[in-house]
């Protein structure tokens, strides 16, 4: 039917399944439907010619705004706690601690290093952010089909913001939740801003939201795009939801997560840097047009 779903990245559990899911969205009509996705390591890619690529965090951690002091200490955070986030031999429960751990403590070394609000795009085009290929081509088709794509990072948005606008894809059908940062009248960060967001608490940041999805309670049928389990709630706030297509990328630690992955997402895209299934998709549900 799509013939992008026999890509070798591509590995399903019930094929079966996905294409009657497909074939409801399809007959439901693309103004019924929306996408929810997560972004980092889900619209950006997680490496390129052999290296990592920055999550929103990074982006922050590896510039010119912070001293090496700091960036030391953020980078021994982040080998303490990423081998934690991906270690499929622990329960969300048990991780779930760990990771506020994480995020407060990063927030909180940010937060003293007086970053200054005017110098973040100039940080942001500095960077190695990358966006997935094929991203252009996600973007520009949801507009043109006024499908509403909520973007919903435990990064940091107004990083995530520059990304998107810096590829010139921050159309108006784009919504953000993310951690904000709060900066003082001279334009310093002081704080970040609301109830944080980490990896595994999307779901309370779903329902936090419920004006956003009250607003969108004609679109029942969800296009999901995620890379982590926590990814798996952000549709919760979603009211009367009629289907639910689950896409899950995955990056890293392969062999040890690729059950949990087929258990949870109706299609789990392997080692694939391009956003080439989530578009065919697309197309097929908007009658390719
Ligand atoms: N200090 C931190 C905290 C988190 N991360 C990474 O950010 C990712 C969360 O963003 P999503 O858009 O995927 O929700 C998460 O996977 C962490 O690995 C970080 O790099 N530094």
């Amino acid at each position: 039917m799509i013939p992008q779903l026999t890509n070798s990245s591509v590995c399903m559990r019930d094929p079966q399944r996905v294409q009657e899911i497909l074939e409801a969205m399809l007959k439901a009509g693309s103004n019924t439907v929306q996408v929810i996705s997560d972004f980092d390591m889900t619209l950006t890619r997680f490496a390129y010619n052999g290296k990592r690529c920055p999550t929103c965090h990074n982006i922050l951690d590896n510039c010119k705004l912070i001293s090496n002091d700091c960036k030391e200490e953020l980078k021994e955070l982040l080998n303490t706690y990423y081998p934690i986030e991906i270690d499929s031999s622990r329960s969300i429960a048990d991780k779930l601690p760990l990771m506020v751990e994480w995020w407060t403590k990063a927030h909180e070394l940010l937060v003293q290093q007086k970053i200054k609000k005017d110098l973040l795009a100039i940080v942001v085009r500095d960077s190695d952010a990358r966006l997935r290929d094929g991203y252009q081509l996600l973007f520009d088709h949801l507009y043109e089909h006024k499908i509403p794509l909520l973007i919903f990072s435990a990064g940091i948005g107004d990083i995530l913001e520059e990304v998107i606008r810096q590829a010139g894809v921050f159309h108006p059908n784009v919504k953000v939740i993310s951690n904000y940062m709060d900066f003082d009248e001279s334009g310093v960060l002081r704080a970040f801003k609301g109830e944080l967001i980490h990896i595994y608490n999307k779901r309370e940041g779903a329902l936090l939201n419920t004006d956003h999805f009250q607003e969108l309670r004609t679109r029942t049928n969800v296009l999901l795009l995620g890379d982590s389990l926590g990814d798996l709630t952000m549709a919760d706030g979603v009211q009367d939801m009629e289907n639910i297509l689950k896409i899950g990328f995955l990056n890293d630690k392969v062999d040890e997560r690729k059950q949990s992955y087929l258990d949870s997402y109706d299609i789990v895209l392997v080692k694939d840097e391009t956003l080439e299934v989530p578009n065919a998709i697309m197309r097929y549900l908007t009658g390719n047009k």
